[in-house]
Parts: C-alpha cells; sequence; structure tokens
C-alpha cells in the first residue's frame, strides 16, 4: 500500500501538473467511506456519521484568495520550487478550489470522525446530536497524499469549509489563528520537535468570519467582543491525520458492537496507522494482534519522547484533548497553545485548560491520552489474553517511560549525563521564587556563566525576590557552585579535559535562544489583517533559526523579558478560544 511511486532523482515541482504526478490517495482508496454520503461531495451540512472511515468532501473555496506565507524549508524537502506557492494553479488548490485539478487529483477531500476524551473521560455529547456521531473534523479536509521521495505526505486545508462535523459553525479559520498555527508549525520543527507542518497561508481580501475575542488591552477572562477578522486557510502537511480520538471512535463501535462492520473498520484503520506511521519499525508480516503491541509500544516512544521535547521548548499545547493528538506521535492542533515565558509549572494560556493541561502536568495528561489509545484498541485481542495482558501492561508502564525522558530532557537541559534530583529541585524553587524566564535562563546558563550576574537577564523579579534579594542572591549562588562542581565532573574523562565551550555548545543545541512569544505573535498577524506580512516573513526566519545568535538586531528585538504591560491581558497572555 506504501510508496507506489518514487521519483529517481528529485525533480523539481513547478506546477500543478507535476504534483499531480505525484498524487496517489491511500486513505480514500483503502479505507471505507460513509454510505450515506453524496458522491458529489456537497455534503456541506452537520449531519450524523453513523460508518465508515471518512466522508468525501469538497472544500468551499476562499473569496479572493491573496497569497500570505509558505514554508521554504518544507517547500524544499518536498522539491517544490518557491514560486509555486504564488502560481495561481497551486494557490486554487490550496485556497480550497479543486474544481479544475489537473488527473489523477480529485474534485472531493475527505473529513474524517473522531471522538472526544478529556483528560481520560469520553465525551459524546458535544455534537448537535450528543451521541458523538457528528463530531470530527469540522473544518479540516484533506485534499491529497502525493508520495515523494519514498515519503508519503497528507496535505490538509485547515478552514477549508463547511462539512458533516462541522456542528453548525462556519467551517472557516481566521487569519489570526492561521498565522499562530503556520508560525508554530514553522518553529517546532526547526526546534526539534516532531510536528505537522506547514505548507502555506491564503487569506481571503473578502470574505470575513465574526469570533468572540478581547478588546485592545482586555483583562476579562472571557472575551467580551465579536470581531470580524478574515477568513483564511493554512495547508498542513503529515504522513497521516489519524487522531487518537479516531482510533477511540472505531474502538468505542467495537466496544458496542455498533454495527456489523465495526471490529472490522477499527482493525482497518489500525492497520491503516501502522501502515502510515509506523511502517519502518512494525513489519507487515506480523499478526495483527503482533501489530497491535508494537504499536502501542511504539507509540508510548514517541509520545513521551515528543511530551519531554514539549517541556524542552518551553511549550504547552493548552488544549490536549485526545482529539487534539496525532497517533503518529507529532504535535497537532495549534489552538490555544503558548510557549512559557515566566517560568510557572502551572502555566497554562487557555482559560478552560485548567490545572491539567497546565505545562509541567502535560506528562499526566498525555499519559490520560494513552490510556484512552490502548483501551481503544483493546477490541481487537479480546480472544488473545495474553496479548491483552501484555497491552494493559504497556499501559500502566507509561508513567515510568514517560519520567525516564523526563529525567533524561532535564539532565541534558543542564549538561549533565544523569539527573539529579536535589540539584533539579533547589533549581525550581529558585526559579519560583525569582520569577525566571524560563527560555532566557536556560540559553544564560548555556553559556556556563562564572557568576549569577548573566543569568540575572532572565530575572523577571516578583515581591519574594525583591524582599529577600540578598538571600535569594546568595542562593543562586549556592546553587551555581554545586551545578558547576556537577557538569565538570559529568563532562571530563582522563582522555578529555572539561571544556567550557565544548560544554555550551551542547547546551546551546537544547536549549533555545528564540521562542515564539505570543507578544511577538501578536503584532505579526494584525499587521496582516491590514495586508502587511513583512513581520510573518521576519518571525519565520527567526524561529525557523531558533538555536542560533543570529544578528545583534534579532538578538535585542526577540531574546527579551516580556514587557511588564503585556501580562495578564486578553488575547495575548491567556485566550478563551482561538479560532
Ligand atoms: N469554525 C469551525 N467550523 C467548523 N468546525 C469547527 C470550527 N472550529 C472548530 N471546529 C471543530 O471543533 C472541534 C474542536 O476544535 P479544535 O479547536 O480542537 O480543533 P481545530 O483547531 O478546528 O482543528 P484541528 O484539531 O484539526 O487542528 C474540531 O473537531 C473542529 O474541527
Ligand atoms: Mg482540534
Amino acid at each position: 500500500m506504501r510508496l507506489h511511486q518514487q521519483t529517481d532523482a528529485m525533480e523539481t515541482i513547478s506546477n500543478l501538473d507535476n504534483l499531480a504526478k505525484l498524487v496517489s490517495y491511500s486513505f480514500m482508496d483503502t479505507l471505507n467511506a460513509d454510505p450515506d454520503a453524496t458522491s458529489t461531495g456537497a455534503d456541506h451540512l452537520p449531519r450524523q456519521v453513523f460508518s465508515g472511515h471518512y466522508v468525501p468532501v469538497s472544500p468551499t473555496p476562499l473569496e479572493n484568495p491573496e497569497y500570505v506565507a509558505h514554508s521554504r524549508n518544507l517547500f524544499r524537502e518536498l522539491g517544490f520550487a518557491d514560486s509555486l506557492a504564488e502560481s495561481a494553479d497551486f494557490m486554487r488548490v490550496f485556497s480550497g478550489n479543486l474544481a479544475n485539478v489537473p488527473e489523477p487529483m480529485r474534485k472531493v477531500g475527505w473529513a474524517c470522525g473522531y471522538a472526544l476524551s478529556i483528560y481520560g473521560t469520553e465525551y459524546t455529547q458535544q455534537c448537535p446530536f450528543q451521541t458523538g456521531n457528528g463530531y470530527g473534523d469540522g473544518r479540516a479536509i484533506s485534499v491529497l497524499e502525493a508520495v515523494i521521495n519514498g515519503h508519503r505526505w497528507e496535505m490538509q486545508l485547515k478552514g477549508g469549509g463547511r462539512t458533516p462535523y462541522c456542528r453548525g459553525a462556519d467551517g472557516r479559520a481566521v487569519l489570526r489563528s492561521s498565522v499562530r498555527e503556520f508560525l508554530a508549525q514553522e518553529n517546532m520543527h526547526a526546534l526539534g520537535v516532531p510536528t505537522s507542518r506547514s505548507l502555506s497561508l491564503y487569506v481571503s481580501k473578502t470574505e470575513k468570519v465574526r469570533r468572540p475575542w478581547y478588546s485592545e488591552g482586555s483583562r476579562s477572562k472571557d472575551p467580551d467582543t465579536i470581531i470580524l477578522e478574515p477568513a483564511a486557510i493554512s495547508t498542513r502537511v503529515a504522513p497521516s491525520f489519524i487522531r487518537v480520538g479516531q482510533i477511540e471512535l472505531f474502538g468505542r463501535r467495537a466496544r458496542k458492537n455498533e454495527h456489523p462492520q465495526a471490529m472490522e473498520e477499527l482493525e482497518q484503520i489500525v492497520l491503516h496507522l501502522i501502515d502510515r506511521e509506523y511502517g519502518d519499525v512494525i513489519d507487515q508480516n506480523l499478526s495483527t494482534p503482533e501489530k497491535v503491541l508494537m504499536l502501542a509500544r511504539e507509540y508510548q516512544n514517541r509520545f513521551t519522547s515528543l511530551i519531554a521535547n514539549w517541556i524542552r521548548v518551553g511549550y504547552c499545547q493548552g488544549n490536549f484533548n485526545s482529539d487534539n493528538c496525532a497517533a503518529g506521535g507529532f504535535t497537532l492542533d495549534y489552538g490555544p497553545f503558548g510557549f512559557c515565558e515566566m517560568f510557572d509549572p502551572y502555566y497554562q494560556p487557555w482559560t478552560g485548560g485548567g490545572k491539567h493541561f497546565a505545562f509541567l502536568n502535560q506528562p499526566v495528561a498525555a499519559e490520560k491520552n494513552f490510556q484512552m489509545f490502548c483501551i481503544a484498541l483493546r477490541p481487537l485481542l479480546t480472544s488473545h489474553q495474553d496479548s491483552l495482558r501484555q497491552l494493559d501492561e504497556i499501559k500502566s508502564s507509561f508513567a515510568s517511560v514517560m519520567q525516564v525522558q523526563m529525567e533524561k530532557m532535564w539532565a541534558a537541559k543542564l549538561g549533565l549525563d544523569t539527573f539529579n534530583e536535589e540539584l533539579f529541585s533547589e533549581l525550581v524553587s529558585l526559579m519560583m521564587q525569582t520569577s525566571v524566564d524560563y527560555t532566557i535562563f536556560f540559553r544564560e546558563l548555556s553559556l556556563v556563566p562564572d557568576d549569577i550576574g548573566p543569568l540575572k537577564k532572565s530575572f523577571y523579579q516578583n515581591p519574594t525576590y525583591n524582599l529577600d534579594l540578598e538571600r535569594i542572591n546568595n542562593h543562586w549562588a549556592e546553587w551555581l557552585t554545586k551545578w558547576k562542581a556537577l557538569i565538570v565532573k559529568a563532562n571530563t574523562t582522563d582522555t578529555h579535559p572539561f571544556s567550557h565551550d565544548e560544554l555550551s555548545s551542547n547546551m546551546k543545541l537544547v536549549n533555545p535562544k528564540y521562542s515564539l512569544r505570543e507578544w511577538l505573535v501578536v503584532p505579526a498577524y494584525q499587521q496582516a489583517k491590514e495586508g502587511n506580512y513583512s513581520l510573518i516573513r521576519k518571525l519565520q526566519e527567526v524561529m525557523t533559526n531558533p538555536y542560533d545568535e543570529q544578528s545583534k538586531e534579532v538578538e535585542e528585538k526577540f531574546y527579551r523579558l516580556k514587557p511588564p504591560a503585556f501580562f495578564e491581558v486578553g488575547g495575548l497572555s491567556y485566550y478563551s478560544c482561538s479560532s
């Protein structure tokens, strides 16, 4: 099923006809369409979908689209010419118009249903029918898959118009949220964190949609106004967009025997997931129970490593439900996300996220999603008691595997080879007493300073610190001395003396210099609304090289503490929604 086509040498794709030659549809061709779907794809009203893996649906073209941005990095990897992004044919497709696509491209895309669980609890009430059968891609529509240099990529429009899963909403994404997702995907990839990738972003010059939002400088928790925002379509790319919630939907239907093909549909989607995301590590010839166990193990490895990476770079996903978890183990759905600035274990930009989805609770939240994933796989093993037992063991081992990943990550952030509990807890307590900027602190530490002077660049200070400045500074100095003794020990061998510069360069590869701070993104999407995309370009450039020192000018603008005026401001420090 995989790799139907392969390009020999990488040919530059400079027009849609070249791209069409690489198109091949595995999701639509090997899985089941909803038997109630219309053949034309004009399936844009909310309705229940009871079976099948997808609904064929045509995107709704964006009115008067204009080019905003594309990922130069992904274009290079795919062999796309940069000029393609602004060419009429390409722009038409990726702004939602499939009417005139060259063969074998199709005029319909596909949207998928999925289930929702929040922190380990299943919800079926969240669709207009209160059954869960109307929940899924409400505005995300995949339009093609292409096999490029041996890799299969699925391309999905976000904001591509209504689908049967739209639940009465408009099927659109606004420019603001599209700019945020576009930049975040670019940034996370450059940070070395697995993610869906940005391909392109187009905005409508005329079509606007309404969204609740915050008035300028608002301190209200909930949006206090309704604004009109330009509609946009961004395209994201990944080996597949199969979510934990999607496996849960088919798991639930099989468990409850909701229709005669329910078990078969679960097996099909799971095998498809393995094929698309785990084909290089799971042998095709194994039996389904063997494959399922390997899948659970491998997803656990990827997922725990992903979460450790999120924490390494200060990322908080915000809305960490199971439908926002890609089963391939990469980051998906940049909604109410944020990057931690002033360190707080409970940092959470989404007002609906509570403590359960907060920054340092993400390993626990991930465990809940992983448990739901394992529960969804269980029906496939019901007649294999031993495999079931093994699956339960994998499920319960999550916390310890996660812990190993976290300790490895903290050790690397501190330039150590092993985790030191005492050093780490003292650090966390000092970071909180002082209110340090997470990114700046670790980056300054990566310079391996002689004293705490340079670390002070990361101090926001707070009443505790200001009242007890001398004592806390002394603690910092003691902590630094302890840390230095440990790094020298960890980075010295009989044959290799300690090298300050070597350690510093290694630490800089773990601790980025530039972080996608929301107050840097806000002016970029605000200017974009006025048709000026220069700040988006600048941010894209800076954030695709987050570990590099970059120029003095970039440093002065982007390597900075969050200005005091931006704390506790709605739409900037926190958001109740983001779409
Ligand atoms: N404007 C909209 N029109 C239709 N459906 C929507 C809209 N906004 C959100 N949804 C749907 O509501 C559900 C929850 O939204 P959520 O914010 O998690 O996802 P999203 O940002 O739309 O998309 P994704 O998870 O695909 O990145 C999703 O299934 C989504 O498709
Ligand atoms: Mg989502």
